[in-house]
């Protein structure tokens, strides 16, 4: 069940609700592969951010019975928390463990760094989304399609609201910046909310009651306290906003 939302302010905003999560990961993962085959048909390769967190899992799994030719897909992450990769709130972990098994194993994976500094002081932070802006360059640009999620506090990526860093993130040059939002565990090096609007295209995946009343809230206006909001009131990118 597709359909066009009326009150949308972007240039193109498809809304697809699902009857509940598993059906909003097969759909959604049909809909990244359908992009890829595409991207792959026209360029010869695809391009393909993630998000981490804990609702992307699903669709991950679903993402891998696709058929896509792997090899020729990069992937990378929208955001990345600054613990080893080895941590348990990583995102690469969680990309490693849920996507990047079976066929998708033969996907090129950037992650943003290797290796953390001892320290995370300001000054690391910018050398560290420095190198990763240099092994982002590496990337075939425009990535075709970003598939985003979002906090109960309206964070995407890891653009939060009420953060010190919060104007590098929504007018960073680069494509990686870092924050380290006071509700949060870890620092956060994130895409800017620049890089995530020269996508291709955006596809936002939001899941469960509480949600549900964030997004209504940020289909609202542009409000800063809600940075989804940011990605919803544009009109830069085609944007599809997956729902259960
Ligand atoms: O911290 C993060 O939060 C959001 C939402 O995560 P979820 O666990 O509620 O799905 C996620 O989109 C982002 O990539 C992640 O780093």
């Amino acid at each position: 069940m597709d359909k066009q939302d009326d009150l949308t302010p972007t240039l193109s905003l498809q809304v697809h609700p699902a009857g509940n999560a598993h059906e909003l990961a097969q759909q959604l993962a049909r809909h990244v592969a359908r992009r890829l085959r595409e991207a792959i048909t026209v360029r010869g390769h695809g391009v393909l951010a993630v998000s981490g967190g804990k609702s992307p899992v699903a669709m991950f799994e679903q993402l891998q019975r696709q058929p896509v030719e792997w090899a020729r897909v990069s992937v990378l992450l929208v955001d990345e928390r600054c613990v080893p990769h080895d941590h348990p709130d990583s995102n690469t972990a969680l990309v490693r463990k849920h996507l990047l098994q079976g066929p998708v194993a033969s996907a090129r994976f950037v992650p943003f760094f290797d290796h953390l500094p001892p320290t995370l002081s300001d000054s690391a932070l910018d050398a560290l989304a420095e190198s990763a802006n240099h092994r982002l360059a590496a990337l075939p640009w425009p990535m075709d399609l970003a598939v985003l999620g979002m906090g109960e506090d309206g964070h995407t990526a890891s653009i939060f609201p009420r953060t010190p860093g919060l104007a590098r993130a929504l007018h960073g040059s680069g494509p990686v910046t870092w924050q380290r939002p006071p509700a949060t565990a870890h620092a956060r090096l994130t895409l800017t909310l620049p890089a995530l609007l020269a996508t291709r295209e955006l596809a936002l995946s939001i899941t469960g009651a509480n949600k549900l009343a964030v997004y209504q809230q940020a289909r609202l206006g542009v409000d800063e306290s809600l940075p989804v909001s940011l990605v919803l009131h544009q009109h830069l990118t085609p944007l599809s906003v997956w729902l259960a």
